[in-house]
């Protein structure tokens, strides 16, 4: 089997498992309990709240755990929404963001806030001078992803933080949950940045398990009220092993990510190289440094793209269409409409995503595998 869906979850690593398990049996009191055992589990949890914090250069203080990516999107747009809307109701996102901004974004415009949504080019990447167009005395929010879950397109997020230095009042947000363990870390965190998103299933730690960045300073209502746990921003009684592997889960991403990013762009390239010689295949993502190692969409014109994964699923490669979460429900790929791509291509597009485990033996086993079905199709588009 050759896993090639790692941006729409990864598999839980032994390591992490063993330390999940090891959390939930022997140390499964409440961090919020004043007896031993409910400190022994508040240390734990601050400890993996530090190692991520140090892992990522912030402040532990600025590290607050979540149940995931969505989460920690719609946390970081409504909270802002709600603790920002006597000084205006604009938000400027882009018109690629994954669902969860997307429709967190539409909920707002349903109470009326106004969202500029930034068109963008043909690699799926905003102008960063359309955002300065987009500024207005009442923006709140600017909201960016840092790699397109779709294609895997890099956003200017340093050169828009360059321009919002001028607009200190205005939240900024990166969307981080496609960008950890990828080289880009200094994109991610650079300096002006408030606030950025993760998603720990997505880098082999439990499901259910998240965090966001939150900048020192930066004032975010929350939205889920109980207990006051995670200093009041996020009530609800602690994942303490969830949180304490996902630490342990980061740290092992970070020890390998050189080897990997420069390993997964061999592969992307190897699969690369072989798709662009055939005719009826058009690649979406780039194979330059403006583009994560991990995401590779390409299209068969003429075949649609649950045919295409469902033939790969019969040779035993996991691949998907363009996104896991539109795919069940055929919504037409955001993205790939947003950059004008048309219909007919975007309906047979793909998405090859990599993860640490995959080797270029997988490139080589998949671009036969390709070359087989390739030949079966030709009859259908010629
Ligand atoms: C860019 C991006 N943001 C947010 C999410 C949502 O993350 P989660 O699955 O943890 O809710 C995803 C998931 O694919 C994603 O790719």
């Amino acid at each position: 089997m050759i896993y090639f869906d790692n941006s729409a979850t990864t598999k839980i690593s032994p390591e992490v498992l063993t330390t999940y398990d090891t959390v939930s049996q022997k140390i499964w009191g409440n961090p919020s309990s004043l007896h031993n055992f409910g400190e022994e589990a508040w240390n734990l949890l601050e400890q993996a709240r530090q190692q991520i914090a140090k892992l990522m250069g912030v402040k532990p203080s600025e590290i607050i755990f979540t149940s995931g990516g969505s989460e920690g999107d719609n946390w970081v747009i409504k909270g802002t929404a709600l603790a920002k809307h006597r000084f205006g109701k604009h938000i400027i996102t882009t018109s690629v963001e994954h669902a969860a901004v997307r429709n967190a974004m539409a909920q707002l415009e349903e109470l009326g806030f106004e969202v500029t949504y930034l068109p963008v080019d043909k690699e799926g990447r905003i102008n960063p001078a359309d955002v300065k167009a987009a500024l207005r005395p009442d923006t709140i929010l600017v909201s960016i992803m840092a790699v397109n879950n779709e294609i895997g397109t890099i956003q200017p997020i340093k050169e828009v933080g360059e321009i919002l230095k001028d607009y200190p009042n205005i939240h900024y947000m990166v969307d981080a949950v496609q960008a950890i363990g990828k080289g880009l870390d200094d994109l991610v965190f650079s300096d002006r940045v408030d606030f950025a998103t993760f998603s720990g299933h997505k880098f082999h730690a439990p499901r259910g398990t998240g965090f966001v960045y939150a900048k020192s300073g930066r004032k975010l209502s929350p939205l889920i009220d109980g207990g006051g746990q995670e200093r009041t921003m996020r009530s609800g009684t602690e994942n303490t092993p969830g949180d304490v592997a996902m630490a342990r889960a980061i740290r092992l991403v970070k020890e390998n990510e050189a080897a990997t990013v420069k390993n997964e762009q061999a592969i992307k390239e190897r699969i690369y190289d072989h798709l662009k010689q055939f005719d009826h295949v058009r690649i979406f993502s780039g194979r330059n440094a403006g583009f994560a190692p991990h995401v590779l969409c390409f299209a068969i014109v003429g075949v649609r793209g649950e045919t295409i994964v469902h033939a790969f699923e019969e040779q035993g490669i996991y691949i998907s269409t363009t996104s896991a979460c539109s795919s069940k429900k055929h919504a037409e790929a955001g993205t790939l409409a947003a950059m004008k791509v048309p219909e007919n291509e975007a309906t047979s597009a793909v998405r090859i995503s990599l993860g640490d485990q995959n080797t270029l033996a997988d490139a080589d086993e998949f671009n036969q595998v390709f070359d087989q079905l390739y030949a079966g199709f030709q009859k259908i588009i010629d």
